[in-house]
């Protein structure tokens, strides 16, 4: 850190410490990664005239030398003491989050300080808690105001997120009947006309609101709301709100117009951010953030989970069903995963049946009742959406589904990924294979296959290049 701050004033610099000894044992045993991490500070971006003075952590250095030996062994609780209310912290006992994962143990610090920063860690280990505990600390329940945004990409994951910022911000049992006044929070996702929503930030706001960036804009663009009290905005998964077009310029807005950095603290979270220090300075010359944000950067040599076992299967595209079949026999899955890609414009018009329908009446058929298989698609109705979104929560299921569970989807239930077409991306692929190894604190494998044909080997190899991972490919018998 003395280096970097005396040769390179106001330029990112990269801390580097250990996680603790038996989690950096726990991936002794990986394959050694094809890059390692750069221990000296890249040089500053000199074609910026306001130098960024962003600061990055990298933690768990994997096969260079540790700087740092720091152990960490306090609870969350320790963690948070003094900044986070006593009755959430309990909650998040009750419900079991008592050890911090390597995400809030080297974030929750600066969180809890105020500072923006920027989560960027791995699928499935715990970026959610991490923010929300920020988000409990920075407001104050005693003031009717909406204090706090969660901004989502999907209904799917506000729906979710929403269910565990509301088991945080329950009454803790045994707690006295008035002890403080309750935390209300409110969602603004895609779909209905948000009737009730309009009327309750009418009567009294809410503290909280998990929103979808399009349903929350309409909202302030029709004087519903206001943001002048927020004093923390969330973008989980910001990557792939940045990434559509439809909805990029809505979120430059809430980041610029619609309130100002200066008067809040801003938080960005996910497991995949592309170039990530061009995207650093541009959060500071953009001011989407304040001038000291801080990058977390967790396992930067592991991008996804060491729990994750990866295969692939060389069969052609009429074979797979088949395949698929002997694959689910095989491996018997607790709970599956099995991607597909979306319908083109074009093979709707031309009344070509979708993968999803396919695979899913193909498996529906094979099962006969034996088996919940559910379907998740962009093209469903918001009820049907919510129906199998919640259906798979509870038991053991095959969901056949598009790249729209992809994203932050946390059913732990879920041992196994199949991708049954192709992904577009290496990023992609992360995602889909983030869906399963979602429990942070366990070893437990978890299975990614991908079905792929002859000429797709060579864009796979160089996802495993990308993605620093190795795959086995598996025989047809
Ligand atoms: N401290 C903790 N102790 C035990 N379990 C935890 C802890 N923190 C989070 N979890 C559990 O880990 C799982 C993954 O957490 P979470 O959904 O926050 O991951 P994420 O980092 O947001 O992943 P993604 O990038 O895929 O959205 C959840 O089931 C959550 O309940």
């Amino acid at each position: 850190m003395a280096f970097a701050a005396k040769h390179y004033p106001g330029a990112f610099l990269i801390f580097t410490s250990s996680s603790s000894p038996q989690k950096r044992n726990n991936s002794s045993s990986k394959p050694t990664p094809r890059r390692l991490l750069r221990l000296s500070p890249p040089p500053p971006l000199r074609s910026s005239p306001t130098p960024s003075r962003a600061r990055s952590f990298s933690c768990r250095a994997h096969g260079v030398a540790q700087q740092s030996t720091q152990t960490t062994t306090l609870t969350l609780r320790e963690l948070c003491h003094g900044r986070v209310p006593q009755s959430i912290l309990t909650r998040a006992e009750e419900v079991g989050y008592v050890t911090p994962t390597d995400v809030q143990e080297q974030s929750l610090p600066i969180l809890l300080s105020g500072q923006d920063c920027v989560l960027h860690a791995q699928t499935g280990s715990g970026k959610t808690l991490a923010y929300l505990l920020a988000v409990f600390a920075a407001i104050d329940f005693a003031r009717s105001t909406v204090q706090a945004i969660i901004i989502v990409p999907t209904r799917e994951l506000g729906m979710q997120v929403t269910k565990v910022a509301r088991m945080l911000s329950a009454k803790p049992k045994g707690a006295a009947e008035k002890s403080q006044k309750e935390c209300s929070i409110m969602t603004l996702l895609d779909g209905g006309m948000l009737t009730r929503q309009k009327s309750w930030l009418k009567a009294e706001p809410p503290h909280i609101i998990i929103a979808t960036v399009e349903s929350l804009c309409r909202m302030i663009d029709r004087n519903r709301l206001k943001l002048q009290s927020i004093t923390i905005l969330v973008i989980d998964e910001f990557d792939y709100i940045f990434g559509s077009t439809r909805q990029v310029s809505l979120l430059r807005k809430l980041l610029t117009s619609y309130s100002s950095s200066k008067a809040r603290q801003t938080v960005l979270a996910s497991a995949s951010i592309p170039q990530h220090n061009r995207f650093l300075h541009d959060c500071v010359q953009q001011k989407w953030t304040k001038r000291d944000v801080v990058h977390v950067h967790v396992h930067p040599v592991e991008p996804m989970p060491p729990q994750l076992h990866h295969k692939f299967l060389i069969c052609t595209r009429k074979e797979r069903l088949q395949v698929l079949l002997q694959l689910l026999d095989r491996d018997n899955p607790k709970s599956a995963i099995i991607f597909v890609s979306e319908q083109s414009e074009k093979s709707k018009k031309e009344g070509h049946i979708s993968s999803t329908t396919l695979v899913y009446e193909f498996l529906k058929d094979s099962y006969n009742g034996e088996l919940d298989v559910l379907v998740l698609e962009q093209d469903m109705n918001f009820n049907a959406r919510a129906t199998s979104f919640s259906e798979v929560r509870h038991k053991g299921f095959l969901l056949v589904s598009t790249d729209i569970a992809s994203r932050g989807f946390d059913l732990p239930q879920t041992t196994h990924i199949y991708n049954f077409d192709f992904p577009k991306t290496a990023i992609d692929y992360l995602h889909r294979a983030g869906r399963t190894g979602r429990n942070p604190l366990s070893k437990e494998i978890c299975t990614v296959t991908t079905f792929i044909t002859q000429e797709e080997r060579f864009v796979l190899q160089k996802f495993e290049n990308e993605l620093m991972f190795q795959c086995e490919q598996l025989s047809l018998v």
